[in-house]
């Protein structure tokens, strides 16, 4: 099977893409990867949804409510950070700006004075830091070799960095097997109660939600979609049942399906 994730290669994406995939690209824009998996170009996208340190990645939830894709699988990944460089002088340190945010008591504490560059993905600041000896990169340290060495491992802020993947494919192959479902709701209203009530439709059948997040819609200022991941498959008939109730409830708007999938966890 041929998946699309972030690149170059060396990203923490490609580390996931390769568990469910035999052959992996590339793109630089998550964006441009549920984008080609929506229109049929690719069976898989893998993309980052959510950094245990940092929280969402707004992108991919943006991306997720724009383009009709179903998720398939989750993939969960330890994020173990090195600062890669080919000496110990630099000015720079480039990687993405998951990575800086997620290591940041680090670069306080060790390197108040060098500039941080937000870059596209890890592997690119690593490239960066292969081609110009004043910058150092945050990546994974499998990304050393080539006059590019480690200087400090594990320096995220927390050992218990990880992020989740979403596995997405084009929309018909969404499914209703698995132990998690995704929605995406646009209520397309705004009145006292009213995230409540969506909420209610799941507590009242017992069904526990592992993440809620809202997004602008970006039609108005104050309109907001909410991403809910609860802890059923659509094939059991209590989720249905709720998903049924949210739809119900969001009559003026919409309600996404985008699948029910198990997890996967790869060191
Ligand atoms: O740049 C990478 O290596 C990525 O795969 C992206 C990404 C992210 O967007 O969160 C993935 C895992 C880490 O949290 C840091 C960066």
């Amino acid at each position: 099977m041929e998946a699309i994730t972030l690149g170059p290669a060396g990203t923490y994406s490609h580390r996931a893409a390769r568990a469910v995939a035999d052959d992996v690209t590339f793109s630089e824009s998550v964006t441009a990867i549920v984008e080609a998996v929506a229109k049929g170009e690719y069976h898989r996208g893998v993309v980052p949804i959510e950094n245990s340190i940092e929280g969402s990645v707004t992108e991919t939830l943006d991306a997720l409510s724009n383009y009709d894709v179903g998720v398939v699988e989750e993939v969960v990944t330890p994020i173990r950070h090195a600062l890669l460089a080919q000496s110990e002088t630099f000015d720079v340190v480039a990687s993405h700006s998951q990575a800086l945010a997620q290591c940041r008591s680090f670069l306080e504490a060790e390197y108040p004075d060098v500039t941080l560059e937000a870059v596209a993905s890890t592997a690119r600041g690593v490239e960066h830091a292969r081609e110009d000896a004043s910058v150092a990169a945050i990546a994974h340290p499998d990304n050393a070799g080539d006059d590019l060495q480690v200087l400090a491992e594990d320096i995220q802020d927390r050992d218990s960095n990880a992020t989740r993947f979403f596995v997405v494919a084009p929309a018909g192959e969404g499914t209703d097997a698995g132990g998690k479902s995704t929605i995406i709701v646009n209520p397309n209203a705004n009145y006292p109660g009213l995230l409540l009530e969506l909420l209610e439709a799941f507590a009242d059948r017992d069904i526990n939600l592992s993440r809620v997040e809202s997004r602008p819609t970006g039609d108005r200022l104050g309109d907001y979609l909410f991403h809910i991941d609860f802890e059923a498959g659509l094939y059991e008939r209590h989720a249905r049942e709720a998903v049924d109730e949210v739809e119900g409830i969001v009559d003026e708007g919409w309600v996404r399906r985008l699948g029910s999938y198990d997890t996967r966890h790869v060191v």
